[in-house]
């Protein structure tokens, strides 16, 4: 690849060669401008220049930076500018995002639910076998002693009730089970499709500004 001085760049201004520098690298805009969606002015203005900090403002998809190695003349033969690309500006836009949002990733969205239920269903479980009774689990414990409107006894109710329908008639409680997982699973993915798809941004228009 020729490596190419900053007089040389200067040099090719006009519409007939419009080189422009992106990132180091020297790229000839002549065969593309009737064809840019940005119009042919914007990069002729640049033209003989430096366009990468606009270029990245405009936040250039990944198809119109595919259009680039076609484009490619040489490389500068000195250039020390370290200018990010919109794209890993977005990579850090969602990185930002997921840590302003307290630490709550996907993943943690995802576990902190599964962890919860799974110690609330060990802990019914655990309290239910301990009853003093040990029977009548159906109804049973409304009576059972003054504690029993804490919400813990309400709670110990509520597990022995689920503990009793699952006894009774376990091919049910597993549909149900597996159901009402399946509803939650759904609600994960369609979040996190959500999620992913916000983060985004280069599926927006190159218009669209990053903050
Ligand atoms: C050879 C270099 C360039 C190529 C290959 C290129 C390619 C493209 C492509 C394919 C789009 C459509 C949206 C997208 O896919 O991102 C676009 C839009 C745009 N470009 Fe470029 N571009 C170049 C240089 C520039 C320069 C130097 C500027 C300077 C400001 C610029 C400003 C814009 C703007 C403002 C839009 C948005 C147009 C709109 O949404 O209406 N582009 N460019």
């Amino acid at each position: 690849m020729a490596t190419l001085s900053w007089e040389q760049v200067k040099a090719h201004n006009t519409e007939a060669e419009a080189w422009i520098v992106l990132h180091g690298s020297v790229y000839n805009a002549t065969p593309f401008l009737e064809d840019h969606p940005g119009g042919r002015d914007l990069i002729l203005d640049l033209a003989g220049q430096d366009a990468t900090e606009v270029f990245e403002e405009a936040a250039h998809s990944s198809d119109a930076r595919d259009i680039l190695p076609g484009l490619l003349v040489g490389s500068l033969k000195e250039y020390n500018k370290e200018v990010p690309t919109s794209q890993s500006l977005i990579g850090r836009t969602a990185e930002a995002h997921k840590k302003s949002s307290g630490g709550l990733t996907a993943s943690w969205t995802t576990l902190l639910p599964t962890v919860l239920s799974l110690v609330a269903f060990a802990w019914f479980m655990g309290a239910r076998s301990n009853r003093p009774d040990g029977h009548g689990d159906g109804g049973g414990g409304s009576a059972q002693s003054g504690s029993d409107h804490s919400w813990t006894a309400q709670l110990q109710h509520l597990g022995s009730v689920g503990g009793a329908v699952a006894s009774a008639n376990p091919v049910w409680a597993s549909l149900v089970a597996v159901l009402l997982l399946s509803v939650w699973g759904f609600g994960v993915f369609i979040s996190y499709v959500i999620y992913v798809d916000y983060g985004r941004l280069d599926k927006y228009p190159a218009r669209t500004r990053l903050e």
